[in-house]
Formats: C-alpha cells, sequence, structure tokens
C-alpha cells in the first residue's frame, strides 16, 4: 500500500529545499516528491542527488516532478507527471513497470484516462484554490470529490487518489470520507513550526480507518 501522505517540496534555492525536504524527513514524512521550478539543469540535477541520498537515509520514497529523465537518471522510485508534462503511456514504457508514475487530474475524464495509460496514482485537485501553484485548473472542492470519487465506484475503477491544493488539518477527515486515499501537501509541512507533531496528527487522522 502507498503512504498515505506525500509531501511536495518548497524552495527557491537548493539550500532552501534542503533544508525543508529534510526538516519534513526529520518530522515523519516517508514520500517526497521534489518539485522545483525554473531551475538549471545542472542545479536541479544536484539537488536530486542530494535529495536522494537523504530520503534512502530516511528510508522515505522519493519521486520527481515532471521530469521524467532527471527521475531515470538519478534512479529515483518515480515520477509525478501533470496534464501537460509528457503522457503517461510513454513514461510507463520508457520507466517500465517497477517505477511510481503519478498522474494529476481534475476530471473523472482525467483518471479513466491515466488508469488506461498504466498511471499508478492519481493527484486529484485542486481541493481549493492555493498560491503554491500557479494557472490552477477549476478547483473541486469537497462536492467535486465526492462526485468524481463516486463516479470511480459506480466503473469500478480502482486507483490510490490523493488529494491537493491548499489541503489544511481541518480537511482531513471530510476527504478521507470521498473515499481518496491519502493527501500530497506542500505549504501546511513547510510554512509548519510544529512539523512533527502536525504530521503525527495527519497520519492519525489519514490512517484513522486502516486495519493493521
Ligand atoms: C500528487 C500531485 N498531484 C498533482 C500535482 C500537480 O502536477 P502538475 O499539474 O503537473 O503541476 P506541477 O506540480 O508540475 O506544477 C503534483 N505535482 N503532485
Ligand atoms: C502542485 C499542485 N497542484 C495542484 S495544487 C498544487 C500545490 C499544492 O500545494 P499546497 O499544499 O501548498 O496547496
Ligand atoms: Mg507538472
Amino acid at each position: 500500500m502507498y503512504h498515505k501522505l506525500q509531501y511536495i517540496s518548497q524552495g527557491n534555492t537548493i539550500e532552501e529545499q534542503l533544508y525543508n525536504i529534510h526538516q519534513a524527513l526529520d518530522a515523519g514524512c516517508d514520500w517526497v516528491q521534489m518539485r522545483f521550478k525554473n531551475q538549471t539543469a545542472k542545479d536541479t540535477f544536484a539537488l536530486a542527488e542530494a535529495v536522494k541520498f537523504l530520503c534512502e537515509e530516511y528510508l522515505a520514497n522519493f519521486i520527481v516532478n515532471d521530469n521524467l529523465y532527471l527521475a531515470q537518471q538519478i534512479a529515483a522510485d518515480g515520477v509525478h507527471l501533470g496534464l501537460t508534462d509528457m503522457k503517461i503511456e510513454e513514461a510507463r514504457a520508457i520507466l517500465g513497470s517497477t517505477k511510481i508514475i503519478g498522474g494529476t487530474a481534475n476530471t473523472f475524464e482525467d483518471i479513466e484516462n491515466h488508469v488506461k495509460n498504466g498511471c499508478d496514482y492519481i493527484g486529484l485537485g485542486p481541493f481549493r484554490f492555493t498560491s503554491t501553484k500557479e494557472k490552477l485548473s477549476p478547483i473541486l472542492g469537497l462536492s467535486g470529490y465526492f462526485d468524481i470519487l463516486e463516479k470511480m465506484k459506480k466503473n469500478k475503477i480502482e486507483i490510490p487518489v490523493y488529494a491537493i491544493g491548499g489541503i489544511d488539518l481541518k480537511d482531513i477527515s471530510p476527504l478521507m470520507e470521498t473515499r481518496i486515499h491519502g493527501i500530497a501537501v506542500s505549504g501546511m509541512i513547510t510554512n509548519s513550526d510544529q512539523k512533527k507533531k502536525l504530521i503525527q496528527q495527519l497520519n492519525e487522522k489519514l490512517y484513522a480507518n486502516v486495519i493493521v
């Protein structure tokens, strides 16, 4: 089973990114997506190598945002691809069956396509407005998640779905009732000054109904 909490990194420099990722790992995050936009290939590669090393030390999953070739080059655990990034089918053909490929969705049809093309999990959003990402797709709100997850059930489509976009602690329980698998968050963890406590609270809510 995939972990239910994915941390999406933030930071405008390699140092800021490493600091934020290290803090998140130290506080208990076990899945990191490195998201480092508009940077040189040299800096992005240097960061990716350092993050891979850190994630190995903490036994955390490590995936790369957008850049499949970088993920392949550094042997990351996988990649997250958006609707305007490389197609999932092409990515699967390049990465093979053992790597994680996540795909962004904003509609039920996006999810149907991703499943057909061999995606491993879905990042469905945005849940609400967030300043972390520019050019957001239409906001789904709680009712959007209910409708889309309901359609998935009716059509017997099974794939882990992660809610994303402006998510706060109080949103977790209502979101989990829509039958999502987990959440992908950036700002809530990056901006917290009590990360250990926050991640413990998040995991309590995310794993509340998991029978071990
Ligand atoms: C888990 C997860 N879900 C969605 C996204 C968004 O991906 P994308 O639409 O490609 O936007 P950018 O993150 O590349 O700006 C994500 N990164 N992770
Ligand atoms: C990458 C991405 N895609 C849709 S919303 C978003 C940003 C999520 O970050 P935050 O948790 O800070 O809103
Ligand atoms: Mg992208």
